[in-house]
């Protein structure tokens, strides 16, 4: 176990920014996500942890130490990469027992390295594979063993890659599961890369979203859910997207001209008349009822569904309410069809304030203000 404590940590590849001046602080047995798309600079800052990269600028701490130039091999972190080697000729037990015999992290008797190694495959649901070899298994079976290969070696801090993007939705969700007991089990501190939204907030104690090589926001994964530092955030989480919708202040009100939409505006934001905003609305916090009525702390809006189309479990509906679509998220029923006249609901809690513009816009107001506003 130890903390990670990254500082203006800098890295480009030519004329390209890998990462820019980006600082983390992670805590003593964390299970830490680093979350943004293709591109963000994951990979590199992981590698950055890891030594594995000459870094342009920043320091790395790892337990208070500071191992900015020392070799990977002193780090003692183990890293996984999306990608992985397995010894073909070597059975899956061997293939486990391989980290362990290296020395360099103590010396195992047989007895405790096939105690780790159970240990392991049984949390990765693998154990019954052990004597098969690479050949044998399927895609999913070799990406677990391959991250089995990191986690039997005892290390301070674990850096995973998008452990789990080989794998069929089904069974990455079980991996999810299984690998939130490994982490609470273990305590050892993870850093987990992943652009997958939902793996991000069901994994984190505390989400870093990163952007062009930038910290966007970093924060547990309610705070980053309910209150995104910006567009780009409140984007990159939830399926449908967020909707996000031009708006402006007209009297004591921000209202969505065109529609019946009006919400009070919200104290301490210096809004006034006439100023542009955009409200963004998650489709999972908007709800649709028969009629617009007042309900307190709630707005509700009338308008028609123009469109309805099962979504899994639940229908994607398009209410238009007068030239702006909303899209919802309903579990069926009378009202979530086609041509309906309806009203949309959403608690004001849950309507979001951004900076009027076209491109990524900061949320207005801080998280704490915020939380008070209505
Ligand atoms: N070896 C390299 N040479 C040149 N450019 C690189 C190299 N490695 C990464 N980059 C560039 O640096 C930026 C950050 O890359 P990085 O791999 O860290 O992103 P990432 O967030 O991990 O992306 P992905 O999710 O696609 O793996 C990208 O623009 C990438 O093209």
């Amino acid at each position: 176990m130890a903390t990670v404590a990254v500082a203006n940590l800098t890295k480009h590849y030519g004329k390209t920014v890998g990462v820019d001046d980006l600082s983390l602080q992670i805590g003593d047995g964390e299970f830490f996500v680093i979350l943004g798309p293709s591109g963000a600079g994951k990979t590199t800052t992981l590698k950055s942890i890891a030594g594995l990269l000459d870094i342009d600028g920043g320091t790395v701490h790892i337990g208070g130490t500071d191992m900015t130039r020392v070799e990977p091999y002193h780090r003692n972190v183990a890293m996984a990469f999306e990608s992985y080697a397995l010894y073909p000729q070597k059975t899956l037990r061997q293939n486990l027992a391989s980290p362990l015999k290296s020395g360099r992290t103590g010396n195992y008797t047989a007895a405790q390295q096939q105690e780790r190694i159970d240990q392991v495959t049984t949390t990765l649901g693998i154990n019954h594979l052990q004597d098969r070899f690479p050949r044998e298994l399927s895609n999913g079976q070799r990406q677990r063993v391959a991250l089995g290969r990191v986690l039997v070696r005892p290390a301070d801090v674990y850096l995973l890659d998008e452990p789990l993007s080989h794998l069929d939705a089904k069974l990455r969700a079980e991996m999810r599961a299984e690998l939130k007991t490994l982490g609470a089990m273990s305590n050892t501190t993870t850093i987990y890369v992943t652009h997958d939204y939902q793996e991000a907030l069901a994994l984190g104690t505390r989400i870093a979203v990163i952007r062009n090589g930038k910290l966007v926001q970093v924060d547990t994964p309610a705070e980053i859910w309910h209150h995104p530092a910006d567009t780009f955030v409140a984007r990159a989480l939830g399926q449908p997207e967020i909707n996000l919708v031009d708006a402006v202040v007209d009297g004591g009100n921000v209202i969505i001209p065109g529609t019946k939409f009006a919400i009070p505006v919200p104290g301490d934001l210096g809004l006034g008349a006439g100023d542009k905003v955009r409200i963004g609305i998650r489709p999972s916090d908007l709800d649709l009822v028969a009629q617009a009525e007042e309900s307190a702390g709630h707005v509700t809006v009338p308008g028609r569904v123009i469109l309805a189309e099962r979504l899994g479990r639940n229908i994607e509906v398009s209410v238009d309410l007068g030239g702006t679509t909303l899209i919802g998220l309903s579990p069926g029923g009378p009202l979530a069809e086609e041509g309906v006249d309806v009203a949309i609901r959403v608690d004001l809690e849950h309507v979001h304030l951004f900076a009027a513009g076209d491109g990524d816009t900061a949320r207005l107001g801080s998280a704490a203000q915020r939380r008070k506003e209505f």
